[in-house]
């Protein structure tokens, strides 16, 4: 929208179109236009002695009003623009051995990261977190289309480019699901946020197990409700284009489901994991040691017939879990 119209349209039509438009009115204190008013007649029609408490002048103000209204509408399209391609370069391992490879990520693909304990899973991971430049200890590069990514996007927390989901989950805020989702989905200035709420709200119930409602309060999810919730957040409201995954397995959520609903929302997922369910679902391994990528496999046919036959011996075992639970014996012949 040009400075004209956000200037000289009737502020009840640029509120229907931009809802948060109001809040520039109200955090200034200046009392709102009348409907049929617009921002330029509003704004002349006041005070210099009440502009100047607030360091603006007329002129001054308008230009903080088109400001505000830019900015917002490029936080809310922002995530409009995929990434197409994510690159990684090589750095160096833990014994400044050179890592000699470049490897491409496209949306929808999924790889995994798989190594021994502390060979450097989760520096990788980190490393495209935070869109190394070969500032990290590995001195590795993140290009995104082929390009570094803009200071600005690196460093800003409003349009990230990464969404991380972590073992770890605790909240601390006093709020029901609804209302931290509709928050969420509010801040992210979507269209029919109730909607969105209702979608994420369903698809985290599908992924836990265990039945939880809208109205119970954040802080009383269990782990694996948690880790449910944020894969459908991440997975409906997130507009990051990478998500990284730092093991998913004991989670309590159906796992191969939350992988499925990040790939169809076209997401880089990278996933550092020790499960050979989710390991074989990946598209390719990374495998590390010594804190460098030592080899890329790429999933074969057989590995995947192979994690089919898993996937029947995993809901063997999931049975025999529940059957436990419901304290049940297990003596029969296996
Ligand atoms: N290329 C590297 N250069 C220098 N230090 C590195 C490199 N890669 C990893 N490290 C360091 O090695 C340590 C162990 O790495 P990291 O925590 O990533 O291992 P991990 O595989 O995630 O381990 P775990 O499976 O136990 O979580 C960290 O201190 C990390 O910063």
């Amino acid at each position: 929208m040009s400075e004209r119209e956000l200037l000289q349209q009737p502020v009840s039509e640029l509120l229907e179109q931009r809802p948060y438009l109001r809040d520039f009115f109200v955090a200034l204190q200046l009392g709102m236009p009348g409907p049929g008013q617009c921002p330029a007649a509003f704004f002349a029609g006041l005070q210099a002695a009440q502009l100047a408490e607030l360091g603006l002048d007329h002129a001054a103000l308008a230009a903080q009003f088109v400001d505000f209204a830019r900015h917002m509408e490029q936080f809310q399209h922002g995530g409009d623009q995929p990434v197409r391609k994510v690159t990684l370069l090589g750095g160096r391992d833990k014994q400044g051995r050179p890592e000699d490879v470049q490897l491409e990520f496209a949306p929808g693909e999924v790889v995994c990261v798989v190594g021994p304990t502390g060979s450097g899973k989760s520096r990788l991971l980190a490393d495209i977190e935070c869109m190394a430049q070969g500032d990290t200890p590995s001195g590795r590069r993140i290009l995104l289309d082929d390009r570094p990514p803009d200071e600005a996007a690196r460093l800003s927390g409003e349009q990230r480019l990464v969404a991380q989901l972590s073992q770890n989950m605790n909240f601390v805020m006093d709020l029901s699901v609804r209302e931290f989702l509709t928050l969420h989905a509010e801040s992210r200035l979507v269209d029919d946020s109730q909607a969105v709420v209702e979608q994420i709200f369903a698809t985290a119930v599908e992924l836990a197990g265990e039945p939880f409602t809208a109205e119970t309060p954040v802080t009383a999810l269990s782990g694996g409700q948690s880790r449910a919730l944020m894969i459908a957040d991440t997975a409906c409201l997130s507009a990051s284009p990478i998500v990284l995954i730092d093991e998913i397995e004991n989670a309590g959520v159906d796992r191969r489901r939350a992988l499925e609903l990040l790939v169809k929302k076209e997401k880089i997922v990278l996933m550092a994991t020790h499960d050979p369910l989710l390991a074989l679902s990946g598209d390719r391994r990374l495998v590390i040691a010594g804190g460098g990528i030592r080899q890329v496999l790429v999933t074969s046919e057989r590995e995947r017939a192979n994690r089919r036959a898993l996937e029947a011996l995993d809901r063997r075992l999931l049975a025999v879990r529940e059957a436990l639970r419901r304290g049940e014996t297990i003596d029969f012949d296996f």
